[in-house]
Parts: C-alpha cells; sequence; structure tokens
C-alpha cells in the first residue's frame, strides 16, 4: 500500500511547510530551471520538464560516442540499448521481470502492434473492448484494426461516466471479445482505473488485455507481472521526462513470447539481422517485437528518466504524486468552486491519476490567460483545463501559486 503524504494546507506558510517536509523535494534540483516567464508548470502529463543529466549526458553522447565511435557504436552496446533500458524502466516504475520490455517506436506504433500480437493470440474472437473517452490516437488505431480485420468494437461508456470499471466491462465481456484495451490513467479525466481487477475479470472471459500506461507510468504504481498483464505500451515524454518524441515503451508477457505474432516485421525483429537473408524468422524473445532502428539519443534520455525514478522510489512518487493533487483538489474546492469551476476527476486518490482536471465553459480562454500569466497548464476540449503535478519536479508552493492566478483570472 502506497503511504499518503497528508497535503493539507491552508495558507501559503503551509505550503512551504509541506515542501519542507518532502523527502523528495531536492530531486527539484535534478531538473533544468523554467525558463524566464514561467512561474509554474502544470503540464507535466503532456511532456514532463528536462533533466539537467539529460543535457550533459546527451552533449557527452555526441561527443564521446557519436563523433567518437561512428558506426562501431552500433556494434559496442546501442544495439542491446531498447532491451537493457527496457529492463530498467520496467524495475524502476513498471513492476516487470527483465526480458519483456522494450524501447522503441511511438506509443501508437506500440499500441498497434502489441494490439494485432494479441489479437493473434484470439484468432477465434471477433471483439475489441475500448471506453469512448479512449485517447484518440488508441480509437483510431482500434478502428482501423477492426476496419482492416473485420472484427467490432465493443464500446464502454468514457471514465469520467464510469465505464473504466469492472461493472461495466462485465456488461460486455463475453465469449466473442478477444481483447479489452483501456488506459489506466484516463488522459483528459485523470480516472485510475482498477487494472489487477480487470484484468483478472478479462481473463475470466478468455480475453487478453493490452494497457495504455502513459499517464501513469511515473505517476502510479505499477504491477505488470503482479497483474497478471498480456501486454502494454506507454510514452516517456510525461512523467518520466525524456524529452519530446522520445520513444516509447512496450511490454509483452514473457508466458506469450513463444507465439508472439506482431504486424510490422523489421530487420531488427528478425533473428540474425546482419545476415540479411531472406525471409522473416522472428528474433527469439521481445526482441521479436522490434520493427526498425531505435533512437539511441532518445533510448539514453528515457534511462535517465528511469534513474531517476529508481532513485526517488516509486512509493515515495506516488505518495507525492497523491499529497499535490490532494491540494488541487482542497484549492479547487475552496477557490475555484464559487467561481463556477467543477471538478472533473475522481475524488478519492486512490482511483486518481497524476492530474486533475477542472471544467468550466470557457477553459480554452482560461488556459490561455493563464499561459500568459506564466502558468503552463494543458487544455483539453471540449472545457476542461488539466493541471498535471509531476511528482519529482513539482512543489507544493509552486500548486499554490498557481491555483491563486487561477483564482483570479477565473473571477
Ligand atoms: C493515452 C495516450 N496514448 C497515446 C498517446 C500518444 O501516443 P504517441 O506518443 O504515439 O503520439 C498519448 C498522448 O499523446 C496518450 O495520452
Ligand atoms: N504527444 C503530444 C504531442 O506530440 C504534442 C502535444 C501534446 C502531446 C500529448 O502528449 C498529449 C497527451 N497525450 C494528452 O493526454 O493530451
Amino acid at each position: 500500500m502506497t503511504s499518503t503524504l497528508p497535503a493539507t494546507a491552508t495558507s501559503r506558510e503551509d505550503a512551504a511547510a509541506l515542501d519542507v517536509a518532502d523527502p523528495l523535494a531536492h530531486f527539484r534540483d535534478r531538473y533544468l530551471p523554467l525558463a524566464p516567464g514561467v512561474t509554474a508548470y502544470l503540464d507535466g502529463n503532456s511532456l514532463g520538464r528536462p533533466l539537467a543529466a539529460i543535457a550533459e549526458r546527451s552533449d557527452a553522447f555526441i561527443r564521446e560516442q557519436w563523433a567518437g565511435r561512428l558506426i562501431r557504436g552500433w556494434s559496442e552496446g546501442w544495439m542491446e540499448l531498447p532491451e537493457q533500458v527496457g529492463d530498467e524502466l520496467a524495475a524502476a516504475t513498471l513492476g516487470a521481470a527483465a526480458g519483456q520490455t522494450l524501447i522503441a517506436d511511438s506509443t501508437t506504433i506500440n499500441f498497434y502492434k502489441t494490439l494485432r500480437a494479441a489479437l493473434a493470440l484470439r484468432p477465434d474472437r471477433t471483439r475489441i473492448v475500448i471506453d469512448r473517452d479512449h485517447f484518440p490516437t488508441n480509437r483510431f488505431v482500434v478502428e482501423s484494426v477492426v476496419r482492416d480485420l473485420g472484427l467490432e468494437i465493443a464500446w464502454l461508456p468514457g471514465s469520467v461516466d464510469g465505464g473504466v470499471t469492472v461493472d461495466a466491462l462485465a456488461e460486455v465481456l463475453d465469449e466473442r471479445v478477444a481483447v479489452v484495451a483501456l488506459s489506466h490513467v484516463a488522459y483528459r479525466s485523470g480516472h485510475l482505473a482498477d487494472a489487477a481487477a480487470i484484468t483478472a475479470a478479462t481473463h475470466r472471459a478468455g480475453a487478453l488485455v493490452v494497457w495504455d500506461l502513459c499517464h501513469s507510468v511515473g505517476a502510479c504504481e505499477i504491477e505488470l507481472d503482479a497483474w497478471e498483464v498480456d501486454f502494454a505500451v506507454g510514452c516517456t515524454y510525461k512523467f518520466v521526462g525524456a524529452g519530446p518524441g522520445a520513444p516509447a515503451f512496450l511490454y509483452a508477457a514473457a508466458r506469450h513470447h513463444d507465439r508472439l505474432d506482431q504486424p510490422l516485421w523489421g530487420w531488427l525483429g528478425r533473428a540474425d539481422p546482419f545476415e540479411m537473408e531472406q525471409g522473416y524468422r522472428p528474433a527469439p524473445g521481445i526482441r521479436s517485437m522490434m520493427s526498425g532502428t531505435p533512437s539511441i539519443p532518445g533510448v539514453l534520455a528515457v534511462r535517465e528518466g528511469a534513474r531517476v525514478i529508481a532513485e526517488a522510489g516509486m512509493p515515495a512518487v506516488r505518495a507525492k504524486a497523491v499529497a499535490l493533487t490532494e491540494l488541487v483538489v482542497e484549492l479547487a474546492d475552496s477557490w475555484l468552486a464559487p467561481e463556477g469551476f467543477t471538478l472533473a476527476s475522481p475524488r478519492d486518490p486512490a482511483r486518481r491519476g497524476g492530474h486533475v482536471s477542472v471544467a468550466r465553459a470557457d477553459a480554452r480562454q482560461v488556459c490561455a490567460a493563464l499561459v500568459e500569466a506564466g502558468v503552463l497548464p494543458d487544455f483539453r476540449t471540449p472545457d476542461v483545463v488539466r493541471l498535471g503535478v509531476s511528482p519529482l519536479p513539482a512543489s507544493f508552493v509552486e500548486v499554490w501559486d498557481a491555483l491563486a492566478v487561477m483564482r483570479e483570472i477565473g473571477r
């Protein structure tokens, strides 16, 4: 169980005291400072802030390894990095044993590959379950796969409408369902699904799961092996902080490796790629999920993000995510609700990820005014201001000050 820090702050001094008591406060110094004119960064879950180590190590990589080793780098370790760093991220934050995680491609590509691999394991079934409020890329990939393979979608209501629960799933789960593909944390509402229970219910119906962990990795505790997840994907540029467009991760449980059949056959997923042979023969294990050349600077940035999470420890990171989001909810209740904002995220911290959304019809204008005032949130259509509080770089005073600015703007 995750312990939670008390978040109650009724004054700015209280918020400052929470920062003094925060065991993770020193991690803030690991990040490059906010740009001039920016006083609060609450967009941590679309793009995290850069670690200074990424700037330093990528410069060293370019000078020493790229310039120094040139093409020799591939045979001197770069080729193995997607699996090595996958294992590091898995140990730091995915609850997954080695040999099941790769860092490569984008979430969209990895979602496509894992979805097709899961479908290939249930060839006699015809349905994919997703929810209405799933991130657009996931909906579009599912819609294209359904079109291409002649399957159908069983829609759950969105997370805000109670869709991503075992009870809602029970309404659609039957022997036609091949795959249940949901987000662990919903991108708009921040709803945290009970991944263990949903995975177990899915398995009882004979189907497989593909979890999208984009918004939970680095903010929520994840136990892929213990939950017996089949496949999972996620990005590394939000709470992991590996930078815009950094490669995503992909998890495929070891028990499926002898029958992994992914749709994007590329040379790096083949056994002995440098033999340049005719015909595709998959590489053993998780390597067969590779397609083309991975971005090595990107994979190395993921390593830095994984390292800092491992050092802080996920229980402490999660405790701070809960404490920060509790403070946002408290301030939203006392300062924003009287101005007509409504909470658009779960009130129960056990069902909430690392961000809090508040809704008001003029959210777009509110977000524009916040940006103007140096507070960077996310606007999500049609009416949501999404406040991402990244546990390692964010402070309680930063949240207090940002919400104070928002109260003024909202008047
Ligand atoms: C749940 C979810 N899945 C996928 C993505 C995006 O995938 P990609 O990195 O391929 O653009 C995002 C955000 O961009 C997301 O929130
Ligand atoms: N991936 C992004 C991008 O390339 C540009 C702007 C935003 C993003 C995001 O990550 C959006 C994000 N997944 C969301 O939940 O809204």
